[in-house]
């Protein structure tokens, strides 16, 4: 390979200036310091944090300006370690008197496989410390709900009439009265909470909270204090508080979207699963912890382990139990009764009185891929029912927000018919009939391609073979037809 040319004193001095811009526009402090303690880099956010000024800082040693014990320096640690360090926090004071709490990475700088110096990236503690108060008291808020053990939902509510939802509802009832740990696997919007919540009311721990935390939402710095709990004056601000572990003590501990969290968390959550103990952030002692771990995954975590993504060890804490909640367009049949699920629920928050939802619409509901699943499902029925009339009794295809209309009619038409946009749909023809016809063509060429055979033709449409056989059975298609067809 031809070497790059070398750079130009030009564009070097260019690119340095450019990087210092980048540098200072960033809202974390990012501070680099020579092995020696020669501090190199301080950037904009940086004096924010510290109320002070770079020129007083750059070129100086970070001894002669911090009054922090040597041993406490971010330098010294990870000239010792060699590592990163991460998800530190440290209080400490300048000469100024000035107090600073902060949160930070800092990681080591190699030349030539030397250990040159160090570069760190902070953040304000204060304002996490307020974010984090923040999502507690969101988690309070969101504990109003119909039940004092924070739940809403049990194992009755879920809505569904296809052999794929039936037949998780059973295997959660069989599961819910072990202690199981169990993870509930499924794409966003299939009903993973609903499950986590009709398991845990099922379940002798149902008198004890059920806590949930969506591992996706909540920034990794807080993440941990929030699982753990904190001491007070493990950093400025902190005050003695209970982590999620403690607060569903001999409940449930409902952890969403656990494929988002980082690997140095999923670390910290193995230990304390494999020692069923605590310990808060800036304790000096454990506390033992008692609670059922349900959590769940939108992504297949084998597949995570695989890219290293996920730790095996821990993958295997929260799978001794596997839950599949299949996505919508897997469990057609389902459809219409989680609509009218839904039409009932609104009918009482918008105070209307429908009773019925039109065949067209219904039609449109069914063919539908719902990538977003039952959640799409619920808010497609809440936008047209908020355009109903207060004195409709139905809601029909010309009560969806045309910009939801049109975004299902082209998934229908990519994905089924796959050569009618929605623009190219024939005036005055009924759009039900329009699209039965584009279905029952669709189906009848796959079988007839596939010689009537069922399970070929659901794999090459990308849908189950119950999902096909409910089409047919609802175009009155017989496969077999197509089987005596081709061998004749
Ligand atoms: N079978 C069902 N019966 C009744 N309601 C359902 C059903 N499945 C899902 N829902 C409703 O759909 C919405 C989404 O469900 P839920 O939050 O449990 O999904 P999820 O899979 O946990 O989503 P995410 O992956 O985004 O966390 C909720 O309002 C829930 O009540």
């Amino acid at each position: 390979m031809p070497k790059d040319k070398p750079k130009k004193l030009e564009e070097l001095i260019i690119e340095n200036r450019l990087l210092h811009e980048i540098i200072d526009s960033v809202s974390e402090g990012v501070y680099a310091a020579h092995k020696d303690g020669t501090i190199l880099i301080y950037n904009r956010a940086f004096e924010r944090l510290e109320a002070t000024n770079r020129q007083n800082m750059l070129g100086k040693k970070d001894t002669d300006v911090y009054s922090l014990p040597l041993e406490n320096l971010q330098r010294m640690a990870v000239l010792q370690s060699k590592k990163p360090l991460l998800e530190q926090y440290m209080t400490y004071h300048l000469h100024t008197g000035r107090k600073v709490d902060i949160g930070y990475n800092c990681y080591p700088f190699f030349v030539n496989g030397e250990l040159t110096a160090v570069y760190s990236i902070n953040r304000d503690i204060p304002s996490i410390n307020d974010l984090l108060t923040k999502v507690v008291n969101c988690f309070d808020q969101n504990k109003s709900k119909n039940r004092p053990n924070g739940t809403i939902f049990s194992l009755h509510d879920i809505v569904g009439v296809s052999p794929l939802i039936k037949q998780a509802i059973k295997q959660a009832r069989k599961i819910a009265p072990t202690a199981s740990t169990v993870m509930i696997y499924g794409e966003t919007g299939t009903g993973k909470e609903l499950f986590a919540q009709g398991i845990h009311n099922a379940s002798s721990y149902s008198s004890h909270p059920f806590i949930a935390v969506n591992c996706a939402a909540i920034p990794e710095t807080l993440m941990e204090s929030l699982l753990m709990g904190t001491v007070k004056g493990a950093f400025s601000g902190a005050i003695d508080t209970p982590g999620l572990f403690e607060q569903a003590e001999n409940g449930t501990l409902f952890l969403d979207e656990v494929n988002s969290l980082s690997v140095p968390l999923q670390a910290k959550l193995l230990r304390l699963l494999q020692d069923k103990s605590v310990r808060r952030l800036g304790a000096k002692t454990e506390r033992k912890v008692n609670c059922r771990i349900i959590s769940a995954t939108n992504q297949s975590l084998y597949e995570m382990a695989s890219k290293s993504l996920f730790r095996e060890d821990l993958l295997y804490r929260l799978t001794p139990v596997i839950l599949h909640i299949a996505p919508l367009r897997e469990r057609p049949e389902d459809i219409p009764v989680l609509a009218k699920e839904f039409i009932s629920r609104f009918n009482e928050q918008l105070n209307l009185n429908i009773t019925k939802i039109s065949s067209d619409l219904l039609e449109l509901l069914s063919l539908y891929e719902w990538p977003g699943n039952v959640r799409e499902l619920e808010h497609v029925i809440e936008s047209a029912m908020s355009i109903v009339e207060n004195t409709a009794t139905e809601v029909i295809l010309e009560d969806l927000p045309s910009f939801l209309a049109k975004r299902m009619l082209s998934n229908l038409s990519s994905t089924k018919s796959n050569n009618t946009s929605a623009a190219e749909i024939p005036p005055g023809k009924m759009l039900a009939e329009y699209l039965r016809q584009c279905e029952t063509d669709l189906l009848q060429n796959m079988l007839k391609l596939t010689n009537g055979n069922v399970s070929d033709s659901a794999k090459q449409l990308g849908i189950s073979r119950q999902d096909l056989h409910y089409r047919l059975r609802k175009l009155g298609i017989k496969s077999t037809t197509y089987k005596i067809e081709c061998t004749k």
